[in-house]
Parts: C-alpha cells; sequence; structure tokens
C-alpha cells in the first residue's frame, strides 16, 4: 500500500489561527505528542516573525528525535538564516520556503511579473539549499495560479533539486475535481516530477479541505499537509485526523495510508484543544464529543444489536475506549434498559421498565443531557414505596424582589382534590405553609438540603427534607428540575413516609415489608 506522508502544521499555520498563541514550553509539548502521532514531519513555526518563535522552534528541533523538524520562510534570504539559526541541533532539519504564484498575488501582493516571481524562487531555493540538504518548495496559492505557469514553477523547483513541491489551496477555492486535476496535469507535464514529492495543503473555507487533500492523493499526491482538528487561519487547514481516517478506513478505494499511531488521535487532540484554547465542535468528525456517541432509539437499538450498523470507525481506533448511548428525548426502551443494567438495576420487571422509562421521558423533555445520577435519582426517589395520602397536583409560585412571595398549591388528598394560597418568608416557606394548610398536620421541618444532581443550569435539583411529629419524624425526597418543585415534592413525600409510619402498627408486617421498585 502506498504511504502517505504526514506534514504537519499545528504549530505554525495552526497557531496562525486568530486568538491563539503558544509559548515555547506548549509547543514543545504538543511537538511531542505529534512525535508520539508519528507525523513524518513538524513545521515548528516561522522562525523570521519573531525571536520568541525562533526560540520556540528551536526547543522543539532539539526535543523532537523521530520527527523532521521544520521552520518555514518567505523567499528572502534574512528568513532562511532565521530558519537556519533555528534548526540548529535538530536531528533531522529541513526548511520550507514559499512565494505566491497566482495572478491576483503577483500583481496585488508582491508586485511582481512572472519572470521575477521564477528569479525569486530560484534564487532563494538556491541560498536554501547551500544550508538544506531537504528543501520544501510552496507555491502559495496555487490553487489559483495558471495552470502551465505552475508546471514552469513546479519544474524549476525540481530543477534547483527541493525535496518537495507543495501546492497550496491558499485560500480554499477548490473543488476536488480541480485540485485533483492540478496534481495529475503536475505529474503528467513536468520532467523529472518523480524526483520529488508533491504535496497537498488545503484550507477550508468552503468545507473542501479533507475532500480536496483526498482528490490530491488520489492524483498522485505523495504528502498531506495539514493540522490537528484543524485548526489554522480564517477557517482552518485539513484536519490530518480525517484524512488519515479516511485513509484507513477506506483502504480499499483509496489504496494508500498514513502510518499514523492512530490510537494516539484523540489524546493529541484534546491536548491541541487544550492548549490552544481552540474548543473542538461537538459534530466534529472524528474528534468531536458526538462523533462516537448516539442519541435516537433506533441508532442506539442498532448499535446494540451489531456496532456497525451505524458505527464506520470503532472508537478504539482512535484511542476511545467505547461509543457512548446518550440518553435523551430519542432514545428508546432498548438503550434504557441497558443503561438499568449498567447502572446495577437489573432485576426490574417489564412493568417497572415501563414505568421508569415513562418518568425518563418526562424529564428527558425538560432537560437536553439525562445523566447517570439522573437516572439513579429518578429510581431511588421512588424506591420505597408509600402509600400516597398527599399527592403535588399543582404548584404556582410567585416571586418579587420587593413582596413577600405567595405560593399557591393543589393537592390530591384523601378527600379529593384541594387548594390553597399562603405566603412566606422565601418561596419555600411558602409552598411548605401552604402544604401544610392543606394537610392539616401539625409538623416542624427538622432538616433541609438541596443539591445538584449533575452540571449545568439544566441540572436536577435534589432535595431532602426531615419532617417531626412528636416522636415520629420521616425523611422525604424530591427530585426536579426546579428547585421549587423539588422542594414541594420532597415535603409532600416527607409527609406521606410520616403517616405510614403513624398509622404502621395499624398495617401487616407483610405490608410494610413489602418493598417495591418504581
Ligand atoms: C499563506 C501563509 O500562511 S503564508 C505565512 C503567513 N504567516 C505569517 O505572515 C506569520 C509571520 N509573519 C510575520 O511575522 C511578518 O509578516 C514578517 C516578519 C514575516 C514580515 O513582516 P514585515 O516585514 O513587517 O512585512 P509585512 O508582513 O507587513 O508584509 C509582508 C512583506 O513580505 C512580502 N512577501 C510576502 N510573501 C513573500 C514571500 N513568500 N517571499 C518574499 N516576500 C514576500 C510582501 O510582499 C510584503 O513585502 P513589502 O513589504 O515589500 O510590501
Ligand atoms: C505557506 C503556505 C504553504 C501556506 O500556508 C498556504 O499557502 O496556505
Amino acid at each position: 500500500m502506498r504511504k502517505i506522508y504526514v506534514f504537519d502544521t499545528t504549530l505554525r499555520d495552526g497557531e496562525q489561527s486568530p486568538g491563539v498563541n503558544l509559548n515555547t514550553q506548549e509547543k514543545v509539548e504538543i511537538a511531542l505528542q505529534l512525535e508520539k502521532l508519528g507525523v513524518d514531519r513538524i513545521e515548528a513555526g516561522f522562525p523570521a516573525a519573531s525571536p520568541g518563535d525562533l526560540a520556540a522552534v528551536n526547543a522543539v528541533a532539539r526535543a523532537v528525535k523521530n520527527a523532521s523538524v521544520m521552520g518555514l520562510a518567505r523567499s528572502v534570504e534574512k528568513d532562511i538564516d532565521a530558519v537556519y539559526e533555528a534548526l540548529k541541533g535538530a536531528e533531522d532539519p529541513a526548511i520550507h520556503i514559499f512565494l505566491a504564484t497566482s495572478p491576483i498575488h503577483r500583481k496585488h501582493k508582491l508586485r511582481m511579473e512572472k519572470e521575477q516571481v521564477l528569479e525569486t524562487a530560484q534564487k532563494a531555493i538556491r541560498y536554501a539549499r547551500k544550508y538544506f540538504s531537504r528543501v520544501e518548495f510552496s507555491a502559495e496559492d496555487a490553487g489559483r495560479t495558471e495552470l502551465d505557469f505552475l508546471c514552469e514553477v513546479t519544474a524549476l523547483a525540481v530543477r534547483e533539486g527541493v525535496s518537495v513541491v507543495n501546492i497550496p489551496d491558499t485560500v480554499g477555492y477548490m473543488n476536488p475535481q480541480e485540485f485533483g486535476n492540478i496534481f495529475r496535469t503536475l505529474k503528467e507535464n513536468v520532467p523529472d516530477i518523480e524526483r520529488i514529492q508533491l504535496s497537498a495543503h488545503c484550507h477550508d473555507d468552503l468545507g473542501m479541505a479533507t475532500a480536496n487533500s483526498l482528490a490530491a492523493i488520489l492524483n498522485g499526491a505523495d504528502q498531506v499537509e495539514g493540522t490537528i482538528n484543524g485548526i489554522g487561519e480564517r477557517a482552518g487547514n485539513t484536519a490530518l485526523e480525517e484524512v488519515a481516517l479516511a485513509l484507513a478506513t477506506r483502504a480499499d478505494y483509496f489504496g494508500a495510508r498514513t502510518t499514523l499511531n492512530l490510537k494516539e488521535i484523540a489524546k493529541t487532540s484534546r491536548l491541541v484543544s487544550k492548549l490552544t484554547g481552540m474548543v473542538v465542535p461537538g459534530n466534529k468528525a472524528i474528534v468531536g464529543a458526538n462523533a462516537f456517541a448516539h442519541e435516537s432509539g433506533i441508532h442506539q437499538d442498532g448499535v446494540l444489536k451489531e456496532k456497525t450498523t451505524y458505527e464506520i470507525i470503532s472508537p478504539e481506533t482512535i484511542g476511545l475506549k467505547d461509543s457512548k448511548l446518550v440518553l435523551g428525548k430519542h432514545s428508546g426502551r432498548h438503550a434504557f434498559r441497558e443503561k438499568l443494567i449498567d447502572l446495577g438495576f437489573e432485576d426490574l420487571t417489564e412493568d417497572q421498565v415501563n414505568a421508569a422509562f415513562g418518568k425518563f421521558k418526562d424529564l428527558a423533555d425538560r432537560k437536553k443531557d439525562v445523566s447517570n445520577e439522573d437516572i439513579i435519582a429518578l429510581l431511588e426517589e421512588k424506591m420505597v414505596q408509600t402509600p400516597e395520602v398527599f399527592a403535588l397536583e399543582q404548584l404556582v409560585v410567585s416571586f418579587d424582589s420587593h413582596a413577600a412571595p405567595a405560593a399557591t398549591v393543589r393537592l390530591k388528598t384523601q378527600s379529593g382534590i384541594a387548594e390553597t394560597t399562603a405566603g412566606g418568608n422565601g418561596s419555600v416557606d411558602a409552598i411548605y405553609k401552604a402544604i401544610d394548610k392543606l394537610t392539616k398536620e401539625e409538623v416542624v421541618l427538622d432538616d433541609y438540603t438541596i443539591k445538584s444532581v449533575t452540571d449545568g443550569t439544566d441540572a436536577l435539583g435534589d432535595v431532602h427534607v426531615v419532617l417531626k411529629q412528636g416522636d415520629v419524624n420521616a425523611q422525604g425526597r424530591g427530585v426536579s428540575t426546579d428547585i421549587l418543585e423539588a422542594s414541594a415534592r420532597a415535603y409532600v413525600d416527607a409527609l406521606n413516609r410520616l403517616v405510614d409510619k403513624r398509622n404502621a402498627p395499624t398495617r401487616s408486617r407483610k405490608d410494610r415489608d413489602n418493598v417495591t421498585l418504581i
């Protein structure tokens, strides 16, 4: 199988992402992880950009042993000198020089005619070749360059002894057919092209960086350039993990592979995200948090029966433990039952699972992510079934920072539905006073605690109360996304338990010990 060389420019083009600035230590940490990932070439920076970047490239050059370390230079001597200086101490140094070739860049940016571009490139390559045995030359904005002129520039670079000619789609303008055609044309028309490697460097302005890189590979590119997580100037560069996984997953189609240690991909992605501060979107291919997560019931059922129904890559391939079944409002009973078993509730009957599933769906309608803790809380709330003397039907609370709060509570009692309103020192106090008025139970609130079951503003509030009536006390628990509702539920739950305890001697021991789930 044909090997595709991986040129990682996370530390150079990736660092050109607005807002990203890596210090020396961070660059070295990422470079060492890239080495573990097995990239062939690491572009560590642009040494002429600043003394700090020169020092950082030098630190990377000295630290990395198993990849070639490279620095970028314009086609000017002082930039080439800076790269030479920065790569002192490198095991396998190489320089990357570039010059724009497209009509727009020639006319407006460089203000050079074609001849001047050729002369400048030749001079720069010759100068660089004095110091480096391996030189990569990039025809910046190659995608928008006249094909015959690009052939001319490439032929010159080959004659001058470069090792790699890189074809950048600098502004992400190409589509796969056009970009592939450039590589085929160069292969067919440039004399001695087999002496060098051709490289593809794409940007993602139209979302086609990966597709364009793969088209280049299909048409003869030997090297792919890109960054981890696809970070980079504007919309970013080709995401290397996407190309590597596309080649590995569809080796039957591409007939080419990188030699990356794919198991290091997830770890590398996390490190780059952490140190650059560039958050990886959840739906990002390969490394997004949702890339191996299934939420909908039909998909979850399929994955539980056979993973390949909905997974074309196994998460272990990139170093993740397993795919995730995320429970949410689109989930079905198969995944829910699997989750209950995972959480240790394996003995539930079909009816119990169905009852729990109904409650779970109610919660999922109100909450984005239902976590393990949420499900345990939902189940444990009703683990021990107490006769329901009182049941909360409705709760309305009015709060105004300039007036005392009021709560209207509607309860189901043994003698029917009853409703009342009460005021209080706070919203919870008002709720509890209204409940007391309806139940006519004289109780003392001995303890009240509230904690959040999970993170986030939509987390479940979990309220515990202890009520006392003479010598009898009872605890109650309420769980809801709304803490006032959780507080009311906990209070009503405690009242039911209190009444149950008070009546206990009149009920048979069998009744009392008959503990049911849900
Ligand atoms: C497509 C890419 O990603 S290319 C890499 C882009 N990365 C960067 O630019 C990051 C590092 N850059 C820098 O720190 C600075 O731009 C420096 C140090 C390189 C140059 O800074 P300055 O001397 O202040 O020049 P400035 O950046 O304003 O302008 C660039 C100059 O380089 C010229 N230039 C641009 N590309 C090249 C090139 N490949 N070869 C020769 N000259 C070039 C421009 O025409 C312009 O020249 P002018 O001053 O004669 O008009
Ligand atoms: C320097 C070159 C390779 C570049 O980054 C680009 O053209 O996008």
